[in-house]
């Protein structure tokens, strides 16, 4: 039984109240892989930035959580090397499926957990969240939970429509479980195919497409309930189209990819949204870079050639999202 405190993690509470106060939010970035936790620990440093790093059930098989949690370790004290003296950063396990799982995460230091029981009846949503939060809240470690689900494929459960989140359900959710934030559905999904062209218009100026915009007004029901209860949003991708033109210039073929436009997280950012999830554009930003070192240079045989303009890439986007979508630039306490 490892406590995070001891490994200079923190958790979500106090991140989240200055979060919230204050009108940013803090990225939830995931990793799976040294470069992208080396890019991620970077942009945060250089923009002074609290960050919270994520791990989900595909990171766990692909790289296994323990090495996971060790590199979340070596990240506060690379996090400190890089010069920045009181690191902000939260190890969360993301869309953790049952108690098991979530308590595993907390046995060996993870600060944060999110326990995904939105597929679940309500009721049993509403069981096993409050299970994992009695558990975690004995050793101060934060619980997200989730009311709604998200079209798209999320963890192994597939909804072919949005469900909202129900705002008359949020009051008896927080309470009950006592849950430390909420994951909404307002129309984001996972994955870098989030529209279909047909649901989206041309913007004349851009030439590009432009999807529906979010429900706004269920969030703003939601926290006309919940007054200051940190809000979070998952597949807060934006697929940034320069990426997925890189990617199909130099041998990919991702048609119609389509993510959230920047504007609509930046509003949402100012809310009682206090967490922006963001796994697929570091995807897209590292297959762009490798793709075009392989086309460019095919007798490059080091992975250090293009892992290293991959990270570099990542570690570009990171910052563009912390200083110019969701503003958590600068809030570091030090
Ligand atoms: O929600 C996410 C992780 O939990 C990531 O969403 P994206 O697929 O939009 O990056
Ligand atoms: O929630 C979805 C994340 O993007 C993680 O996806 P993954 O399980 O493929 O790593
Ligand atoms: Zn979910
Ligand atoms: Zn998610």
């Amino acid at each position: 039984m490892i406590n995070y405190k001891d490994l200079g993690l923190v958790n979500t509470r106090e991140m989240f109240a200055k979060a919230i106060k204050g009108g940013y939010a803090i990225p939830a970035f995931n990793f799976n892989n040294m470069e992208q936790l080396q890019a991620i620990v970077k942009a945060a440093v250089e923009t002074k930035s609290p960050v919270i790093l994520q791990v989900s059930k595909g990171a766990r098989q692909y790289a296994n959580q323990t090495l996971l949690r060790y590199m979340a370790e070596g990240a506060v004290e690379y996090a400190k090397e890089l010069g920045c003296k009181h690191p902000e950063i939260v190890l969360h396990l993301d869309h953790g499926d049952t108690f098991e799982t979530c308590k595993s995460c907390i046995d060996m230091g993870f600060s944060s957990v999110m326990i995904d029981g939105s597929h679940l009846p309500y009721e049993e949503n509403v069981a096993l969240t409050k299970k994992v939060v009695d558990y975690a809240h004995q050793f101060d470690v934060t619980v997200e939970g989730e009311l709604g689900v998200l079209a798209g494929v999320e963890d192994e459960v597939s909804a072919e429509h949005h469900t909202y989140t129900d705002p008359e359900e949020v009051i008896d959710f927080a309470t009950r479980t006592g849950c430390d934030s909420l994951a909404i559905s307002i129309g984001t999904s996972h994955g870098a195919y989030k529209f279909k062209p047909e649901q989206c218009h041309v913007d004349p100026k851009t030439g590009r497409l432009v999807p529906p915009p979010l429900a706004f007004e269920v969030l703003d029901a939601v926290m006309e309930k919940l007054p200051g209860f940190p809000i979070v949003l998952h597949g807060s991708s934006s697929v940034p189209q320069e990426e997925v033109e890189t990617i199909n210039k130099f041998g990919g073929k991702l048609e119609a990819a389509i993510g959230i436009p920047e504007e609509e997280l930046r509003k949402a950012a100012k809310s009682a949204v206090c967490k922006i999830n963001i796994d697929s554009d570091s995807r897209l930003a590292m297959t762009a870079a490798i793709r075009k070192v392989f086309a460019e240079k095919p007798a490059e045989f080091d992975p250090r050639k293009y892992l290293g303009p991959a990270r570099d890439n990542m570690e570009k986007m990171y910052m563009h999202k912390i200083i110019n979508v969701l503003g958590s630039d600068g809030k570091l306490a030090e």
